[in-house]
């Protein structure tokens, strides 16, 4: 048993097999059970439905296949018949008698969503037990109902028309279903014939068309979008005939279409298209609608070459042949033709058409247009390439174009004598040459003649004059004009006899006439100048040889040249260049080829002289034209002596540099202009790391100097002297400069004056670091004592002497004091010497604590020492005094062996206006000391810058 099939419950065991027998039948079959309720639907039914017998069984029928609209209405029927109300069920069963069928046509809706005309046939149960319940026998007439609604319509439409209608089984193929009933008249036929025979078509058809109608062909046919063909068929009245066959529609199993007979139409374009194969082009008919739509009645086999289709597509579309139509041109075309509808007049019109191959060509559409009664027009016309005929045209217009434009360009006049009419005729630009108007030559033929030079008058009659004997067939001369201003005008003139009557006389002359004034005066010039250069070349100071590049030989030289070579011109012209020049005589002749290269050249070479002296010359070398040869025209200058200055020069040069690169210094040598000129390698390491000499040449001056100026320890002190330096132009020597890191530099700048004028100025820094520290620990050995380390006597007295000075100019007081250690020559002798020194020494180092920076401490020798007090007064100094002996008092010398104690006498005085020397006041300073001792030493005493005594009250 299938499992689409479901046994309805309830049924006896038989009923297996019955379903099975109902499912392999071909017959769509449901039953319904008394409710109504589908309870059988076999296979057949699931393929007319689309169903599964397990969806619908159990479901009411009506709801899911029937159409509420008309269930309403049938129902609502139903009920009015029957007086009752009905429910959906019964509009199926209601009207079933019991062992009988009752057949109703019913649309039902399959689950694929088509609408099926269905004849339902429904029979009551037979069995008893199922009593109430319907057996429905279904068969789909759709595509039956359909055909024959259309073929109704179909009917009446074909019935008396040229047009026989016809349906086909397309399963079958070509076997008519349905004709309509005029295909009698048409084809001699009668329908019931043809419905009979299901063969008839095929019997009926050219054997030669077989092939071309293949099975199957009209679907086909259909989805390629073509509906309309011709093939022969045997017409019943016993002849074959053309018919055009439209395949109108193609649904399911069907096939509907119209066939026509359309044998006089196929003869009448078989003559035409006879005709048009002789004719080259395209002819045609066309119609055009008043709402400007049209189609090709006719057209020849040509519209493929014109436009690239097939007469079939034109018929079918004839947009097909305007697209074509190139695109720039179809507004004009369209313009054309409308005017000649409008007028009535035929159409001519040229125009570009775009081949399907990319191929432009050019047409020639020719038609005329008859207007028909019903507004519609109908054209005849015929087509024509013309690509070559238009490249002609366009070919000859372009030349005849280019030939106007070179004459114009190149200022060409033309004139043109018919010797027999006696008329002389001129283009615009010979008119424009002479500065006349075209009338005023034009109308008189003599003026012409008027206008030739006298002096060249009969050159010209005598050229023209051979012409017309025929003596000679052309001429050309060179002559002059006079023109209308009295300028002369230098022509060449180009005559040509062109025409010759029967009798052998010349009738026409052309000639071309061209303005050579500029280059006649060229020439001139030319002549002149090769004179003055004739002259030139004979009395110029340089040497100068002409040579022949081809044989490599001298053919000229000047009288310049014998006396540099010290050979006569005799020997000079037709000497090889290889005699003179050093050169391989290959390589000479390479350089020659290159020299004719160029306008001027510029070679270094060695010449040897008639002595035999080698000579370095500079060779000035141009290619020149004269008397059809290419020569080189050289001018040699003899640089022996400038080279040799130049190596010597050069070798200055190098020494110089080696000298500077190994100066032991920083070097810099700048021009006039501030521009550096050299600097070497000790000036970058020392101001300018990073640079190389190479980077700094013709570097400005100020930037240079700014970035040295960082070196130092005080930049724009620098700066300010370098100006100064610049603008004094002055030699300053060992000048010193420190520099930031502690060194000292010493410079020189030195500017260097030539003839007169400043040509460039040197700067040269040493670095004295090491020098300058020597000279400092000598100064220091020089000043200093030894045992102390303040000032010597020397350095002390140097000091007074400087004070003194001081206060002779400005009076600011100074006081001076003596001091001595008391019995000093015990402390030796008790402790030695050794700590005798070391007494001495903590002595000055606490005197040194003591007084202030201003005043200078000195040790004067022993155990004598003594103090200057720039700026300070006696009182001043008698504190101070007091102070330092205090200071001393309070002292205490350690030793190993314990403590030692000193005590110091201290004499005061000061400078006084009427001093004559320093050591006035040390003196009195002194004789002050003499006094504290002789008080009882470790006291003070003082005696002012007079002599007198001096206290502290
Ligand atoms: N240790 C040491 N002694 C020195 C130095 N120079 C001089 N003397 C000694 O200093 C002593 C100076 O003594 P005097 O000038 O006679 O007098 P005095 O003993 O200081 O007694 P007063 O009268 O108080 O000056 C001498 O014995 C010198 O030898 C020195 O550089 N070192």
């Amino acid at each position: 048993m299938s499992s689409s099939s479901v046994a309805p419950p309830g049924l006896p065991p038989s009923a297996d097999l019955l379903l099975s027998m109902l499912n392999a039948a071909d017959t769509a079959l449901m039953a319904l059970d008394a409710a109504g309720r589908i309870i059988l639907f076999n296979h057949a039914a699931e393929k007319l439905l689309a169903y599964r017998a397990d969806e619908l069984c159990g479901q009411a029928l009506p709801s899911m296949l029937l159409e509420p609209d008309l269930l309403e209405q049938e129902c609502a029927q139903l009920a009015a018949r029957l007086g009752r109300a009905v429910d959906a069920v019964e509009v199926f069963t209601a009207e079933v008698q019991p062992g009988r069928s009752l057949t109703r046509e019913w649309p039902l809706r399959g689950k694929d969503g088509w609408l099926h005309t269905v004849n339902l046939s429904i029979t009551a149960m037979p069995e008893p037990g199922a009593a109430g319940g319907c057996m429905v026998v279904m068969q789909d007439v759709t595509e039956f109902r359909r055909l024959q609604q259309l073929m109704t319509r179909q009917h009446a439409l074909f019935a008396n028309g040229p047009m026989v209608a016809f349906a086909c089984h397309a399963q079958q193929p070509r076997v008519v279903v349905e004709v309509s009933p005029n295909v009698a008249s048409i084809l001699g036929y009668f329908p019931e014939d043809i419905l009979l025979e299901p063969d008839w078509w095929l019997q009926h058809l050219h054997p030669d068309e077989l092939a071309g109608l293949a099975d199957g062909d009209w679907r086909l046919g259909q989805e390629r979008g073509f509906s309309s063909r011709r093939y022969r068929f045997w017409h019943g009245a016993g002849h074959w005939c053309w018919l055009e066959e439209q395949v109108q529609q193609v649904t399911g199993d069907v096939v509907q279409g119209y066939w026509m007979d359309v044998s006089n139409q196929v003869e009448g374009e078989d003559r035409l298209a006879k005709i048009a194969t002789n004719i080259p082009g395209m002819i045609y008919q066309f119609w055009s609608n008043p709402r400007g739509r049209g189609r090709f009645s006719y057209v020849s086999d040509g519209v493929m070459t014109i436009f690239g289709v097939t007469p079939a597509q034109v018929k079918q579309d004839a947009d097909l042949v305007w697209q074509r139509v190139f695109a720039d041109d179809q507004q004009r075309v369209r313009e054309e033709s409308e005017s000649a509808l409008r007028y009535q007049l035929p159409w001519i019109s040229e125009f570009r058409v775009l081949l399907p191959d990319g191929r432009l060509i050019w047409v020639e559409a020719r038609a005329t247009p008859e207007l028909q009664d019903d507004q519609s027009v109908r054209w005849h016309g015929l087509i024509s390439e013309i690509t070559q005929r238009k490249r002609t045209e366009e070919a000859l217009r372009e030349s005849q174009e280019r030939l106007d434009m070179a004459m114009r360009a190149a200022n060409i006049g033309l004139w043109d004598w018919h010797v027999a009419l006696g008329r002389l005729d001129f283009n615009q630009q010979l008119v424009n040459m002479v500065g006349y108007d075209y009338h005023e030559l034009h109308d008189n033929p003599g003026q012409w003649q008027a206008l030739v030079h006298p002096d060249d008058l009969a050159t010209v009659r005598h050229n023209i004059r051979a012409l017309l004997k025929r003596e000679a067939g052309q001429y050309q001369i060179q002559y002059r004009l006079l023109r209308r201003n009295g300028e002369v005008l230098w022509i060449l003139d180009k005559g040509q006899a062109t025409e010759v009557d029967g009798n052998g006389n010349v009738c026409r002359i052309v000639g071309t006439v061209q303005d050579i004034t500029t280059h006649k005066q060229a020439q001139k010039l030319l002549e002149n100048s090769e004179a003055h250069f004739r002259m030139l070349f004979q009395n110029h100071g340089a040497v100068m040889i002409l040579v022949d590049p081809a044989s490599g030989v001298i053919v000229d030289a000047n009288p310049s040249a014998e006396r540099f070579y010290g050979y006569g011109r005799g020997e000079l012209v037709g000497m090889p260049m290889s005699s003179i020049n050093q050169m391989e005589e290959a390589r000479i002749r390479g350089t020659m080829g290159v020299a004719l290269q160029q306008a001027h050249n510029h070679f270094t070479f060695t010449h040897r002289l008639a002595n035999g002296q080698l000579r370095t010359v500079d060779v000035h070398s141009s290619p020149v034209e004269s008397g059809g040869r290419t020569l080189l025209f050289s001018i040699i200058h003899d640089i022996t002596a400038r080279r040799q200055a130049e190596e010597a020069l050069a070798t200055l040069q190098r020494q110089l540099l080696a000298i500077i690169e190994n100066f032991h210094g920083a070097m810099l040598l700048e021009d006039q202009y501030g521009e550096v000129v050299l600097v070497n390698q000790q000036y970058c390491q020392l101001f300018l790391p990073g640079y190389t000499p190479e980077q700094l040449q013709h570097e400005g001056r100020a930037k240079v100097a700014a970035i040295a100026a960082q070196q130092f320890a005080d930049p724009p002190r620098l700066l300010q002297r370098l100006e100064e330096l610049q603008r004094s132009r002055e030699v300053v020597l060992g000048e010193e400069w420190p520099l930031a890191d502690g060194r000292m530099l010493e410079r020189d700048h030195v500017p260097i004056f030539i003839e007169g004028r400043l040509r460039s100025v040197l700067w040269v820094y040493r670095d004295i670091s090491s020098r300058k520290q020597q000279e400092e620990s000598l100064r220091l050995l020089a000043t200093t004592d030894a045992l102390t380390g303040i000032a010597n006597r020397r350095s002390f007295m140097e000091k007074l002497e400087e004070e003194f000075v001081r206060f002779q100019r400005f009076s600011n007081p100074v006081a001076v004091l003596m001091l001595d250690i008391d019995h000093f020559k015990q402390v030796n002798d008790s402790w030695g010497h050794a700590v005798g020194d070391r007494v001495l020494r903590d002595f000055a180092h606490i005197c040194q604590q003591v007084v202030r920076k201003v005043d200078v401490l000195g040790r004067l020798g022993g155990e004598e020492f003594a103090v200057l007090l720039p700026g300070c007064g006696m009182a001043g100094a008698l504190a101070l005094a007091e102070r330092l002996r205090q200071a001393v008092r309070a002292h205490r010398v350690a030793l190993d062996a314990g403590q030692l104690q000193v005590r110091v006498s201290i004499g005061v005085s000061c400078f006084a206006r009427d001093q004559q020397e320093a050591s006035v006041a040390l003196a009195l300073a002194d004789q002050a000391l003499y006094e504290a001792k002789l008080a009882g030493r470790d006291q003070v005493r003082a005696f002012d810058g007079n002599g007198q005594r001096f206290t502290a009250d």
